[in-house]
């Protein structure tokens, strides 16, 4: 029977390829990590005919290695070609049973249609809008923020391509940092190099008990779909209060939910959430290439920078300037040729049985146009290992097109798909890597990092990447040097500019609006995402108080149990003694000077920091309940708390027992106490302390890791 089986996967009607496993295809020797390169060296065994077939634990594939065959049968086919295969370790997919949530994931559905086409019309119109500069003010603190810690480049980087999206879809930036962190969260789960349920695909059908994988995935699935909604809502009830500027959510209530298909608020929620995450990792994606390319070719690096300065007055490119810079964006372009950052494509499936170029395509065949090997065609692209622009920018190159006002534009490349699923972000990429990349060339020298105690230049490595169906270079460093010291100050000076426009911009917004409610106008313009109802004090400075208070009780707490105290009982008599008694008395009388300033003091401002930390708590759950953010300033509130009770109910009874001891013994309630244990109550006292210096520690700990961290932004 295998025998048999054998011959018919490999029958010669089958498509040219590897020979195939019964069951297994070829799983045993395709590598996880890049996988593109594999699929190429058997494009350059198998794939003469611009395409070749594999198998994949039964899954059929048909990897096409000629952009002619990919338009044959992506394009002039897309009708029977366009639907998507099933990603096991996502639920539902493509959407069949009505999820509707991943719109790039879908089969070729309703849904996907409706989501499409709205889709499209929304980044279109942003597009004719030029995003209403936000591209230029997140390209400027992006700068300030290389200028101000260059080694964060990375974080920095990918937090600028959220930053966009978040503004674009929610107004509202501050939400970049979570944004990211779901984008690779979803990116993860649907790539081959993530769960090993995507490889090993029976493993995902464990019952749920057993089943590490499906429990995580719904885990993340809930919480992504919460935070869309909380966004989604949020939003609405920001424009009830005509609290909301221009985004693509406000848009869709505003203008789009009454005339559209789209099913609700569930579904909305979705497509304007997953818009918002398929152009952080995308963008993200070229841009970290351009700094890899640009360190290794500075002779580009300056020719780009010498057209920016030629031709931009001295500023940093704008879209309008887009025409008279062709070597920006031929750099570009190149950069996105030599390391594409989707390189195995993102596969098709065939929706009928189909014959090309003589060979049967079953239904359900996954076709893979493995851009890896379009872009690396040495007949349209000769020497294609070789970083070279001037490809697009003179004649004599296959790939030049005139005139180079136009040309080259990323609009088209193979990297952004084929036919009806072919990307919608290509525009809003060109723009945004123009801008980026533009921004980046009038600022910095992007130079190699040298090592502090060697000298010696520390590699950026070219071919070191993740293995996800997204890519980006491995972690690296690299130097980002101000041009001049002017370049420097100027573009502290935009970004503070562009900085103090937004924040009196959105003020002027929310004066206004709070005038046609004929309210008060609010004092302080909230910036950011803060609860509703709540008076607008940004957790930030409220947690920067809370902060000393907690360090000041630390230091007192210390001072007390490892000082004060112990000084009192320097060669304090033994009970036996007739000295003691005088001792004890004298212990009495100076107990009350050395615990009144705890009362009068160090009370009220732990008490501050319960409150404090509560708020800051508070409005952390209120902007991303699923975030754990907002337990940590928890635990710091109650560990104020803690120590304010334990303050009343086990510290003062034994103040009012030392302070009996300057009344020999009787206190000021008519409470007795034994002398002859006056020192014992003070060592006491000093271990009990110990509880005022361990909670305040640990509150002040959380709540300064959080703002390092920039968690309260
Ligand atoms: C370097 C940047 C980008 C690259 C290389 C890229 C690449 C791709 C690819 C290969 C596809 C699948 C095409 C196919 O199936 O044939 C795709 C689909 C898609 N892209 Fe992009 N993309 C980029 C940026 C963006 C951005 C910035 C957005 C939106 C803001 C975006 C939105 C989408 C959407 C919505 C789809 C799904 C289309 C559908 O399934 O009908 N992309 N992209």
């Amino acid at each position: 029977h295998l025998v048999k089986l054998f011959r018919k996967i490999n029958g010669p009607d089958k498509p040219p390829g590897p020979t195939q496993l019964p069951y297994l295809g070829r799983i045993h020797d395709l590598p996880i990590e890049y996988m593109w390169l594999k699929f190429k060296e058997w494009a350059d065994l198998y794939g003469g005919n611009g395409f070749y077939r594999t198998q994949m634990l039964g899954a059929e594939f048909l990897i096409v290695t000629d952009e002619k065959v990919a338009e044959d049968l992506l394009v002039k086919r897309a009708k029977h070609n366009s639907d998507r295969p099933n990603i096991q370790s996502l639920f539902d997919s493509k959407s069949s049973n009505g999820s509707m949530e991943y719109l790039p994931l879908m089969g070729r559905n309703q849904y996907w249609a409706r989501q499409r086409k709205l889709t499209h019309s929304y980044i279109t119109e942003a597009t004719n809008r030029r995003y209403n500069g936000v591209m230029y003010h997140e390209a400027k603190r992006w700068m300030a923020r290389l200028i101000e810690n260059p080694d964060d480049f990375q974080f920095s980087l990918e937090d600028m391509a959220s930053k966009v999206m978040c503004q674009l879809t929610w107004d509202d930036s501050t939400l970049s940092e979570y944004c990211t962190k779901s984008a690779w969260g979803l990116l993860t789960q649907m790539s081959p190099a993530g769960p090993i349920t995507n490889v090993l695909t029976p493993l995902w059908h464990l019952p749920l008990f057993m089943n590490p994988w499906k429990k995580a995935e719904h885990k993340r699935h809930d919480e992504q779909q919460e935070w869309w909604m909380a966004r989604f809502l949020e939003t609405r009830s920001k424009m009830a209060n005509g609290e909301m500027r221009t985004c693509w959510t406000k848009q869709y209530i505003e203008k789009t939910a009454l005339k559209t298909s789209i099913s609700g608020d569930a579904e909305a929620s979705c497509l304007l959430g997953m818009l918002a995450l398929v152009g952080i990792f995308t963008v993200a994606g070229p841009l970290s290439y351009w700094l890899v390319t640009m360190v290794h070719h500075p002779d580009w690096q300056a020719a780009v920078q010498r057209e920016i300065d030629e031709q931009c007055g001295g500023q940093p490119p704008t879209l309008e300037d887009a025409p008279k810079l062709p070597i920006l964006r031929a750099c570009i372009k190149e950069t996105m040729r030599w390391k594409p950052n989707v390189p195995t494509g993102v596969a098709h499936e065939t929706e009928v049985d189909d014959v090309y170029a003589g060979y049967f395509i079953p239904k359900g065949t996954r076709i893979l146009p493995l851009d890896w090997a379009f872009l690396r065609n040495p007949v349209k692209y000769p020497d294609p290992e070789t970083f070279r622009p001037e490809r697009w920018l003179e004649p004599g190159w296959p790939t030049f097109q005139a005139p180079l006002t136009q040309f080259p534009t990323l609009k088209g490349m193979t990297s952004f798909g084929w036919g009806q699923r072919q990307c919608l972000g290509m525009s809003l990429t060109q723009d945004e890597l123009i801008v980026a990349c533009g921004s980046l060339a009038w600022c910095f020298n992007l130079k190699p990092k040298r090592d502090p105690t060697t000298g010696m230049e520390l590699p950026v490595p070219l071919d070191k990447s993740n293995s996800l169906l997204i890519i980006k270079p491995d972690p690296f460093q690299m130097a980002f040097e101000p041009r001049s010291e002017e370049r420097k100050l100027e573009a502290l000076r935009l970004w503070k500019e562009s900085d103090a426009k937004d924040r009196s911009d959105r003020a002027e917004f929310l004066q206004t609006a709070a005038a046609k409610r004929g309210e008060k106008a609010p004092a302080v313009a909230p910036i950011g995402n803060l609860p509703l109802g709540m008076p607008v004090i940004s957790p930030n400075a409220v947690v920067s108080t809370t902060l000393a208070c907690s360090f000041i009780l630390l230091g007192n707490a210390i001072t007390q149990s490892f000082m004060g105290v112990p000084a009192l009982l320097v060669d304090f008599p033994h009970p036996s003694t007739p000295q003691h008694a005088l001792a004890a008395r004298h212990l009495g009388r100076q107990w009350p000077v050395f615990w009144q300033v705890g009362n009068v003091f160090f009370r009220p401002i732990s008490t501050l920091g319960i409150f404090g930390y509560a708020y800051a708590s508070y409005a952390a759950y209120k902007k991303a309940h699923s975030s754990s953010d907002w337990k940590f300033l928890a635990v710091s509130a109650v560990c104020h708390l803690i120590t304010v009770i334990h303050s009343a109910v086990n510290m003062q009874p034994l103040n009012a027992k030392i302070d009996a001891l300057s009344r020999d013994g009787v206190g000021k309630m008519g409470i007795k106490v034994d002398v002859s244990l006056a020192e014992h109550y003070a060592r006491r006292w000093i271990k009990l302390n110990l509880v005022r210096v361990v909670m305040p520690a640990v509150a002040g700990s959380i709540a300064l890791s959080q703002t390092v961290k920039g968690r309260l932004n």
